[in-house]
């Protein structure tokens, strides 16, 4: 009989997850991932099944990396929540699969995980197509996502200037004062994206927060928030005359609202 799983903490996860090491793998996996026709990376666009009753969603996450014989799965409840509600946005879980045998070795906590891949698949982004002279940056949200991103911007560039925007200005300030570093909070995204050299969208807006017309040309926007395809972040103008790149053409087509929405596809 199988041993029972291991069952892996947040605090644990937090302990034993770190960008040094998490960067170089997710850059090899999205390379495998994102070739056409992979066969390296098995992984269907995920199921999603709605909640209506809670305003949210329970996604359905499986990959299997082939050479590595990685089997898992994530399976994450997320939510749009009234501005100051006190629920949770997202709760997750990662399955760890025994591929041949079928039974689960380890069972993770997928909040942190969740935070920081998904940061960090960002800071992969911009290390390929943010300016060389990368100055600024503009995080838009100021909630889990906004402080990974956060975290991973600041340790993996050298901007001179961090600036924050949120809906609410306390939770913006709450943001500036629970980072490192000095982050400076700004009223309207018109004004906090003004010369911007970075965009990093992490709102949990379903219309679009960032207009084309105010994003300086040749910056890079990191659209993380919009991930149904009934939301959006950004408006058409800027989905226009933007060079889009996805991981997965398969999932943005089906997901990104921004994509969907713009008529972009
Ligand atoms: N693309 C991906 O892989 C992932 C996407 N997400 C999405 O990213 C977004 C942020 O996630 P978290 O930081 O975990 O959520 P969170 O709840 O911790 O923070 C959400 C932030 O967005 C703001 N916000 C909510 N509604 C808004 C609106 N209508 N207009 C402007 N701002 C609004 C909130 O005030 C808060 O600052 C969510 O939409 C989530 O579903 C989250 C994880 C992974
Ligand atoms: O991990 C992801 O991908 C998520 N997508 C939607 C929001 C929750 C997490």
């Amino acid at each position: 009989m199988a041993e029972p799983p291991v069952l892996i903490r947040q605090d644990e996860v937090e302990d034993l997850l770190h960008y040094k090491d998490l960067i170089p793998r997710l850059e090899v996996a999205l390379r495998k991932f994102s070739k056409l026709d992979s066969a390296e990376v098995i992984q269907p666009v995920r199921t999603t099944v709605p909640l209506q009753k809670y305003n949210g969603f329970l996604g359905l996450m499986p990959a299997y990396l082939v050479h590595e014989d990685i089997l898992c799965t994530k399976l994450v409840c997320f939510y749009k929540r009234e501005s100051g509600s006190t629920l949770p946005s997202t709760q997750a879980t990662v399955l760890l699969f025994d591929p041949e045998y079928g039974n689960v070795k380890a069972v993770m906590d997928g909040e942190v995980i969740t935070a920081k891949r998904t940061a960090a698949v960002s800071a992969i982004s911009a290390k390929l197509l943010m300016p060389a002279k990368s100055d600024v940056l503009t995080i838009l949200g100021a909630g889990h996502q906004a402080l990974s991103h956060y975290n991973v911007f600041t340790e993996t560039f050298s901007f001179k200037e961090v600036r924050v925007w949120s809906r609410r200005k306390e939770t913006a300030e709450r943001f500036a004062q629970s980072t490192q570093g000095h982050v400076t909070v700004w009223e309207s995204v018109e004004e906090a994206v003004n010369g911007a050299d970075v965009i990093v969208t992490v709102t949990g807006a379903s219309e679009p927060v960032l207009f084309g017309q105010w994003v300086k040309p040749g910056a890079h926007v990191a659209a993380v928030g919009a991930c149904r395809p009934d939301w959006r972040e950004l408006d058409d103008v800027l989905m226009r005359q933007a060079e889009v790149y996805v991981d997965s053409r398969e999932g943005a087509v089906a997901e990104s609202g921004d994509i969907i929405l713009s008529g972009f596809y």
